[in-house]
């Protein structure tokens, strides 16, 4: 969705970057100044959010996208934004990876007139003040501590971003009024060790065997909001995000650093299942994955409670997004390696158990028939486009006459 020509990413790569840093430099001076009298909210932060959240286009919505600053939520925000919806953000600017590229994200949605607030969802206090500055007809919830080896480490930070900011975010759409349709980031990681010994995956599926904090996280809240579904009448979408890949995307993520490490000539790792058996993942590009998003919004249905009280029920429904055709990461290398027109220097782990799934491959049957879910982008193709889009954000020079 955000497209910048091949002939821009030559000549106007200095300029957009420069204007984006400038950009960015006053947004965050901008936001400094102004998180600091957050709480007084100040009327130049309430009339940022207000233009933001302004609707542009006839039946248009109002959403609050969580995460705004993240890979999956800038793509989103934008595709609203642009089509007319309101749409404003909050990010906690965390520091999982480099903030540089969320502050390079949020000058890019500040140039399409996107606010995102700096705060965090687990305080209640600042989603009072955006809910009482802004009716939001949706909630995109996306902000979430990602990654399924980080969580060995770091179990708390799942619990933190993944529950209980969940439930805090929660809370206070149930006491909205009217309270917004809430769609959110589950994980194709629910689907844990293959238990149901069939492929591919399907949302009606048993889930109760997540092999990671990560994905246990991620199915606690799949009960959870079925919770604030039954009992306060929230409409509740959830998406399985396979994995996600694209230009502005997660540095943590295989895809991204295998390249980063080729072009630096380093090493990297390609982990293998203990029987020798190549690791698969669905991957899906991240134009795809922001239609799925889009069309949620816009068949969730309404939420029929206020507070404690509903009147009625409203939808509650889970689906995969992903790409059907699992890809060995094997492959996935040698494509890279095709662009790049270089030869990797891997080193072949096997499994430590760190809660790797071996194989990952979505049934989008149920998505294509409720929301008109197509995906259409190839790993070739899409791995094309990032590796185009990471030449130019990083600058890299393009040697064509690299050896493969
Ligand atoms: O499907 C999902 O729900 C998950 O997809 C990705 O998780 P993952 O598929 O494991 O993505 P990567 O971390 O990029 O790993 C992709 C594959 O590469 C392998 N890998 C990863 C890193 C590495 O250095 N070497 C390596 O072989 C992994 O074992 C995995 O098989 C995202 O990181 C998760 O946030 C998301 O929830």
């Amino acid at each position: 969705m955000i497209r910048t020509s091949h002939r821009s990413f030559s000549s106007n790569r200095t300029i957009f970057l420069s204007a984006l840093v400038l950009v960015t430099l006053t947004a965050s001076i901008l936001s400094f100044i102004e998180s600091g009298e957050r709480f007084l909210h100040t009327t130049s932060w309430e009339t940022k959010i207000r233009a933001s959240a302004q609707i542009r286009r006839p039946n248009g919505i109002s959403v609050l996208v969580t995460g705004a600053a993240g890979f999956i939520g800038t793509h989103v925000s934008i595709a609203l934004k642009t089509r007319g919806d309101g749409v404003v953000g909050v990010d906690n600017f965390d520091n999982y990876y480099a903030l540089s590229l969320k502050e390079t994200r949020r000058a890019l949605l500040d140039f399409h007139g996107v606010f995102i607030v700096d705060g965090d969802i687990n305080d209640r206090r600042l989603l009072a003040i955006l809910f009482d500055t802004v009716a939001f007809t949706h909630v995109m919830h996306l902000a979430a501590q990602v990654g399924v080896q980080y969580a060995v480490d770091n179990p708390y930070a799942y619990v933190h971003s993944n529950i209980a900011s969940l439930v805090t975010l929660l809370e206070r759409c149930k006491a909205a009024d009217p309270q917004p349709a809430v769609v959110w980031a589950s994980s194709g990681s629910v689907y844990g060790v293959n238990i149901n010994n069939k492929v591919p995956f399907s949302e009606s599926d048993r889930v109760d065997r997540p092999v990671s904090i990560y994905a246990s996280t991620k199915r606690t809240g799949e009960e959870i909001t079925l919770t604030y579904n039954r009992f306060y009448g929230l409409s509740i979408t959830g998406l399985r995000f396979f994995t996600v890949y694209g230009p502005w995307g997660r540095p943590d993520m295989a895809y991204f650093s295998f390249i980063r490490n080729i072009l630096e000539g380093k090493p990297i790792t390609v982990y293998r299942a203990k029987n020798h058996t190549d690791m698969a993942r669905d991957f899906i590009y991240i134009d795809d994955v922001v239609k799925g998003c889009v069309a949620s919004l816009d068949t969730s249905g309404r939420s029929v409670g206020s507070g404690r009280s509903k009147n009625g029920s409203a939808p509650y429904r889970i689906f995969n997004l992903g790409n059907a055709s699992p890809v060995t990461v094997p492959m996935l290398v040698s494509i890279l390696e095709e662009n790049l027109r270089m030869k990797a220097t891997t080193n072949v782990v096997d499994m430590n158990g760190n809660g790797d799934d071996l194989f990952a491959q979505a049934n989008i049957s149920l998505a294509e028939k409720e929301l008109g879910y197509k995906p259409t982008t190839d790993l070739e193709t899409g791995l094309k486009e990032f590796v185009k889009w990471y030449l130019w954000y990083y600058g890299k020079p393009f040697d064509q006459n690299r050896n493969v």
